[in-house]
């Protein structure tokens, strides 16, 4: 129950019930001390008759408790008090007792109070260092003068000395002039320090070569800094003196050193390395000094200060340009001057200069029209997307294909087994007509989308390799987003069907994202059946289970088919499988499927909307060119096109319709516009193309009717659209709704569960998306996709 819940149930009435009066109130207190305030009062006294004993002999128990109950039981007042009292022979007696007491107050914590028994921490682990980690502490090598400075080589302030020690430093100070003074330099050790502030005093700054440059301008030169003043020190030392860097140096000065051993710290990092050293009866020091990084760092340093610093040589080329008198040029050969004159070319452009816009003819084609009058001469073109877990045999499926239709000629497919076999993936030949890239083979995983055209005699097809891997769900994604239809691949080889098929397998994710996006046609490719010598039993289970699946996923079973195949053999793919061997199954091959499955009607009398998949530099007509596929609408040479986020606006010089040039393109169409008016900075992937005089208003806020693949409630999500995507929040969920009328089944529930239709509200966390009405969104989070809809 929580408080509030307490406070509202409190009946007042009954409260005052329990309060009979003022009368009873106090003889409450006149009851006299709590039974709390008894044991303290027997502790006091214990305590002030532990301390004062019996010396004062007028000191009675009564007296004692008066006092207690006067101070509140504060014994070290009232011992104070009482000794007071007790005269002034008491008074050294009082002082040693009241810190006695003053000790039992403040050392009374639990800790102190349970004395630890020796060896109490040896059974711990970080006690128990095995021995021969053990080791003694002992100082660093250092320059004698050093040795007190900051322990990581800090300000080197000295410690407050004692008065004899500083006697005797005094007296070696001036025993040390003396001898100077005398010429007898004698000392083995100098600090950087002394030296520094000594040369700052005595001797004029040198400048460094570059610095010296300044000097010929009428300002005057840059103040000397502390690297051009150890320059100069340098050469300067007496030639008997040891310089630092030299005394750094164990192996050229070893016994200018102090000996030194490893800190326990290294030996426990460095244990039985450094021991087995010991061992070899090689000497401590040495060890040490050839492993200490301090020392190869002066001898570093040293290298370091023989030419001017960084900053010498900015400080001198800033000086130089402040001294330059208007219209002066700087010296051609200094340092500065070069340095002045880069920094004079890094500029940076602001923004791409816009090209001049260029005026280009439109046809005034009626292109609705032109498609219908096309359509019978003109061979369908549908995008199929591939899909499947990891290594279920997509690309090498897909290899096949375009392999056996003769997209892929023989020389190529003998020069990838061979390249494949070097890299001891021979099975992988026919899967790198897809997988292109280097990573993609090295890694044996598809990780892009994969695009290549075939054509049959009765249809033109682009293939979209999705990647299985669910690192590489985006792209997936993106694929799906350009899909008419999918065909699902999977492993039929044992465990490989239900390892794809479980929670964490991409085929049911894979399946189900495809359907959010709007493909209602799948034909599975129950693929490697050559490894299950073409088990109808396999087949037949494993197209039970996807049946059932896929209908509850949302796919029609008029829109669903099963094709048993090899990718790797061929059987099935383009050709039918040799005579007997899959004696049970007479049906279509896994194109013949293909070219029964008629792309849905596009809407290509709407506004245009086509999303960037790719843009470059270098087209034959065009320098400038984005490739991608026309999702609602139509386009023709001419037109005036604005790219969304943004209101760049180009003209379409030219297009390309599944590379064959083209005045004008619709819906479906896979196209490449060649752009003019427009620099490559403005044009990204994922952006939206719109008319120019119907564009697209991009959304920070929208509502969208999602399916949820797991449990949702107002959280972070990335929202993807197509090959974009952005982070966002649900902020809100509206409703869920009956899956098969669509009516409302709860208003404002708080949390979606996996399986449900629901609309929620999500909110853009950066810049607006270039989203509407319609467009397909995929939720994901954590890795994982939650939810997949449409934007209401
Ligand atoms: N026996 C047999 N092996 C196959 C068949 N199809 C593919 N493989 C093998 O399965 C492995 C994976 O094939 P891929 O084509 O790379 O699989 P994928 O699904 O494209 O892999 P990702 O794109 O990375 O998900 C390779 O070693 C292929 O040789 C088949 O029909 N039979």
């Amino acid at each position: 129950m929580s408080r509030h819940k307490i406070i509202r149930t409190m009946n007042l009435a009954d409260e005052l019930d329990d309060y009979d009066g003022e009368e009873d109130y106090y003889e409450e207190e006149d009851q006299g001390m709590s039974p709390e305030d008894k044991a303290k009062m027997v502790d006091g006294l214990r305590r002030v008759r532990e301390v004062l004993g019996d010396d004062v002999p007028s000191l009675t128990n009564e007296r004692i408790e008066e006092t207690l109950w006067y101070y509140y039981f504060d014994v070290e007042k009232s011992i104070t008090y009482l000794l007071n009292q007790a005269g002034t022979t008491e008074k050294k007696k009082q002082k040693k007792a009241v810190a006695a007491e003053s000790k039992v107050r403040h050392t009374s914590s639990p800790a102190s109070r349970h004395s630890i028994p020796p060896g109490f921490w040896d059974d711990t682990p970080f006690g128990a260092v095995p021995c021969y980690r053990l080791s003694e502490l002992l100082p660093p090598p250092m320059p004698v003068d050093c040795r007190t400075s900051g322990l990581l080589g800090g300000s080197g302030v000295q410690p407050k000395t004692s008065k004899l020690a500083a006697l005797a430093k005094a007296r070696s100070k001036a025993k040390a002039e003396k001898a100077a003074e005398a010429g007898a330099e004698s000392r083995t050790a100098v600090s950087l320090l002394d030296r520094l502030s000594k040369k700052k005093t005595d001797t004029p700054p040198t400048i460094s070569p570059a610095a010296k440059a300044s000097t010929t301008t009428s300002t005057p030169a840059a103040p000397p800094v502390p690297d051009q003043l150890h320059e100069k020190a340098t050469p300067d030392t007496p030639k008997d003196e040891k310089p630092i860097e030299t005394l750094a140096t164990p192996s050229s000065e070893p016994d200018l050193l102090p000996k030194a051993q490893p800190s326990g710290f290294a030996m426990s990092m460095f244990g039985n390395r450094i021991s087995g050293l010991f061992s070899d009866g090689i000497a401590n020091s040495q060890i040490y000094c050839s492993v200490a990084p301090s020392q190869k760092a002066a001898a570093k340093a040293k290298q370091g200060f023989e030419g001017p610093s960084p900053d010498d040589v900015v400080m001198a080329a800033q000086s130089q340009s402040k001294g330059l008198v208007k219209g002066q040029k700087p010296e051609k050969n200094s340092t500065a001057a070069a340095i002045q004159k880069g920094v004079e070319a890094l500029k940076v452009a602001d923004a791409p200069e816009k090209p001049a816009p260029q005026k280009i003819a439109r046809k005034k084609i009626d292109v609705v029209a032109e498609y219908e009058k096309s359509k019978s001469r003109r061979k369908e073109n549908a995008n199929l997307v591939v899909i499947g877990h990891v290594d279920a045999g997509k690309s090498t499926l897909m290899g096949r294909l375009l392999y056996d239709s003769g997209v892929v000629d023989e020389r190529t497919i003998q020069k990838y087994k061979q390249e494949a076999e070097k890299i001891g993936k021979s099975s992988f030949a026919l899967a790198w007509v897809l997988d292109q890239t280097g990573e993609e083979r090295a890694r044996g995983v598809t990780i892009d989308i994969a695009v290549n055209a075939f054509e049959t005699e009765k249809g033109r097809f682009t293939i979209l390799d999705a990647p299985g891997h669910r690192d590489f769900i985006p792209n997936m994604i993106a694929g799906a987003a350009q899909a008419d239809f999918a065909v699902l691949v999977i492993d039929s080889s044992p465990g490989e069907f239900e390892a794809g098929f479980n929670i964490r397998g991409q085929t049911k994710e894979h399946a189900l994202l495809v359907r959010s996006m709007g493909v209602q046609r799948i034909i599975v490719a129950v693929n490697k059946l050559d490894l299950m010598r073409w088990d109808q039993d396999r087949f037949d289970e494993i197209k039970q289970q996807m049946s059932q699946f896929l209908t509850t996923a949302g796919f029609q079973a008029k829109n669903v088919s099963f094709i048993p195949c090899s990718g790797l053999t061929g059987d099935n793919i383009v050709r039918k499988p040799e005579d007997g061997l899959v004696p049970w199954y007479s049906g279509p091959t896994l194109v013949q499927e293909l070219e029964t499955a008629k792309p849905v009607t596009k809407a290509i009398e709407k506004p245009l909307r086509m999303t960037i998949a790719d843009v470059y530099r270098g087209g034959v007509i065009n320098p400038v060119t984005i490739a991608g596929r026309i999702e609602i609408g139509n386009l023709q040479v001419g037109d005036t096109i604005v790219v969304i986020p943004g209101d760049e606006k180009a003209t379409v010089k030219a297009i390309e319709v599944d590379n064959q040039a083209a005045d004008w393109a619709v819906a479906g169409n896979n196209v490449q516009l060649h752009l003019a008016g427009i620099e490559m900075d403005y044009l990204k992937i994922g952006d939206v193309v719109c008319h120019a005089d119907t564009p697209l208003v991009p959304l920070k806020e929208f509502e969208a009717k999602i399916l949820a693949f797991e449990s949702l409630t107002p959280m972070m999500v990335d929202i993807h659209r197509g090959r974009l995507n952005a982070s966002g929040r649900i902020t809100k969920l509206v409703a869920t709704l009956d899956k098969g009328s669509g009516t409302i089944t709860k208003k404002k529930p708080r949390h979606i569960g996996p399986g449900s239709l629901a609309v929620v509200n999500i909110t853009v966390t950066g810049a607006p998306l270039p989203l509407e009405k319609g467009s397909k969104i995929v939720l994901r989070a954590d890795g994982l996709t939650v939810a997949a809809g449409v934007v209401e």
